[in-house]
């Protein structure tokens, strides 16, 4: 993590958790407190147990008089020592409570702020992503920074803690105190080189969970595609070749990660040793000062390993919050302007207009469309045809406002379609695509997609026009049947229509349906072609089709070729001439 990265980190936690940090950070003075003064009692109640004691208290730094003077019994002691430590246990705990408050808030802000770029970045952004590594960055990649930050307030309290320790040491016995810590601070300085190889492996184990993840998301897509292929064997296999390489990292990094614990409990047990040596054989300290010394590091010795092993896991976690930021940054650069304002659609009355639009696709060589213009009044049905990869789909999403085109413009009554307003256009217009899912939820809520504020009896029109109100009456569930994983529950053709439901109930200023009826059978194909021809003169329609049965309810064909309008007249006229497409596609040619 570079030192920007790391301001902007902290930065980060601090805008969100400020204040409490703070409190946070006096909540664990006050507790380390109470803890070290239970342990400072130790020393009067050791004292009473020994003959001659009351000049070991009066010895002591600061509070050795008073305690002498005052020199409590033996009860009153524990009694001290008990509420000691229940404060002590009460504190913690309230530090715990508002170390995980920091965390869950630091942690829902950086995935909502996350969604919401990606949710209102423009599509240009987004479809060449792969879904598994947005997955990744809106789970696990937060999930780090979790974790991260969670060292950070452990390493924070830690440091604190040991500060106190140190104060109370130097109180007991500044020398030994002062020796203690300087070896402490050199055996952890020792361990850096080890800490950076974790770093290290850490970083590699997050590209092979992102791997991962992706295996997994892209398996579950293709479940079916796998069974049709047979290729489940693969599948597995590459699973597991996965599971396997991550279980080896794992595992690597385990053994590299113990062996900071090992050395520094080694180390901890030498230094020990070579401390009780020198209390007694060359500063004679008292029995009652080093045993409760000795106490005193006893639990100094796990705060520094503490550190020792959340640096290493603030290493490895932190660097998801680059990604983070990074994703943030890239998707809010895309943000589609103005997402949020009160921008409104431009009204259709009269036509759609296109004139010498083109498309090239980010990274590609040539060009998907190119130069088209092509005007489509109000209320007509134009199909458009062309072979695969001829831009039919590039074009339909342009008109859909998904994508800007890189040349020319698109216009509605006149009035330009651009970043200012496009959003709101896309708003107005509703598509039916290829193969339509549905939610795992309710008909209702499916179908209230369209149009979150639809009545009952809106839906059953739109159920009507889409010719599949009656299916819906016939269900013992009706509107409030679960429509089963992706509307698995529902046949391809009933999915189709209850898409064209959801489309209709938007009211849409423009209808595209993207090859909508090519994988129906003719049954269905007939019941959705009956829909559309029904709504002929009261919505604007855009439909792409392969079939002429498809297009000879259209007012208006188009041709497309290489990306370029190579036909285009009404259904009757191009039919009649035998050299043009819908010719040659009626003959089957
Ligand atoms: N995201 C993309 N990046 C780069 N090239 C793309 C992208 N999407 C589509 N293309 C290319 O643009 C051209 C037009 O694609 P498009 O999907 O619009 O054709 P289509 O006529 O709808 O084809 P089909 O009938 O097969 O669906 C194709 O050559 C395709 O490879």
């Amino acid at each position: 993590m570079t030192l920007a990265g790391l301001r902007d980190y902290l930065a980060t936690i601090w805008a969100v958790a400020g204040g409490r940090l703070l409190a946070g950070v006096g909540l664990t003075a006050l507790a380390g407190l109470t803890e070290g003064l239970s342990l400072v009692i130790l020393i009067p109640l050791v004292a009473i147990a020994m003959p001659g004691g009351g000049s070991v208290l009066s010895d002591l730094p600061l509070v050795g008089e008073t305690l002498a003077r005052w020199s409590p019994d033996l009860v009153t002691l524990l009694m001290i020592f008990i509420a000691l430590v229940v404060a002590q246990a009460l504190l913690s705990r309230a530090k715990a409570l508002f170390n995980q408050r920091t965390i869950q808030d630091v942690s829902a802000q950086l995935r909502t702020r996350l969604f919401e770029s990606i949710s209102y970045a423009r599509w240009e952004a987004l479809h060449n992503r792969r879904s598994s590594d947005l997955n990744h960055a809106l789970t696990h990649d937060i999930d780090n920074v979790m974790g991260s930050i969670g060292s950070v307030l452990a390493i924070v309290q830690a440091c604190l803690m040991l500060a106190i320790y140190l104060v109370l040491a130097l109180l007991i016995s500044w020398p030994m105190a002062l020796f203690a810590f300087v070896i402490g601070g050199a055996l952890f300085l020792a361990l850096y080189p080890l800490r950076r190889r974790a770093n290290r492996h850490g970083k590699r184990l997050i590209a092979m969970y992102q791997d991962q993840n992706a295996t997994v998301l892209e398996f579950i897509g293709s479940i079916r595609l796998a069974k049709l292929f047979a290729a489940e064997d693969r599948q597995v296999r590459e699973y597991s070749g996965n599971v396997g390489r991550i279980r080896g990292a794992v595992l690597d990094f385990a053994a590299l990660s113990t062996w900071g614990g090992v050395f520094f409990q080694i180390g901890a047990a030498l230094v020990a040793a070579l401390f009780v040596y020198l209390a007694i054989e060359v500063f004679a300290l008292d029995f009652a000062r080093l045993a409760t010394l000795l106490v005193v590091f006893a639990r100094i010795a796990p705060r520094f390993s503490a550190i020792q092993e959340n640096v290493q896991t603030f290493l490895t976690e932190a660097p998801a919050f680059a990604n983070y930021r990074r994703n943030a940054d890239h998707f809010d650069a895309h943000r589609e302007e103005p997402a949020l304002s009160g921008a409104t659609a431009p009204s259709l009355r009269e036509s759609i207009g296109l004139t010498g639009v083109g498309m090239t696709y980010a990274g590609a060589e040539t060009p998907s469309l190119r130069d088209v213009t092509l005007e489509i009044p109000k209320g007509q049905i134009v199909a458009m045809i062309g072979p695969s990869g001829s831009g039919k789909s590039t074009l339909a999403d342009i008109m859909a406002g998904l994508f800007a085109p890189t040349a020319g413009i698109m216009t509605i009554d006149g009035v330009a379609i651009d970043a200012a307003n496009r959003r709101a256009w896309r708003s107005t217009v509703a598509s039916v695509p290829q193969e339509s899912q549905l939610l795992h939820t309710t008909l209702a809520s499916n179908l209230r997609l369209g149009n979150a504020h639809a009545t009952d009896a809106e839906i059953w029109d739109a159920l009507e026009r889409a010719n599949i109100a009656e299916l819906v009456r016939a269900l013992p569930d009706g509107l409030e049947t679960v429509a089963g994983d992706r509307g698995t529950r529902f046949s391809g053709g009933e999915r189709q229509r209850f898409a064209l439901a959801r489309a209709l109930l938007r009211k849409p200023q423009l209808l595209i349906l993207d090859e909508a009826t090519s994988a129906l059978d003719w049954e269905n194909q007939r019941m959705i072609v009956a829909a559309i021809t029904a709504l002929r003169g009261e919505l604007t329609i855009l439909t792409i089709a392969h079939r002429p049965s498809l297009v000879s309810f259209a007012d208006h064909v188009v041709a497309l070729e290489n990306g370029r309008i190579v036909e285009q007249g009404s259904y009757s006229e191009l039919a009649a001439r035998d050299e043009s497409k819908i010719a040659r596609m009626i003959s089957g040619g």
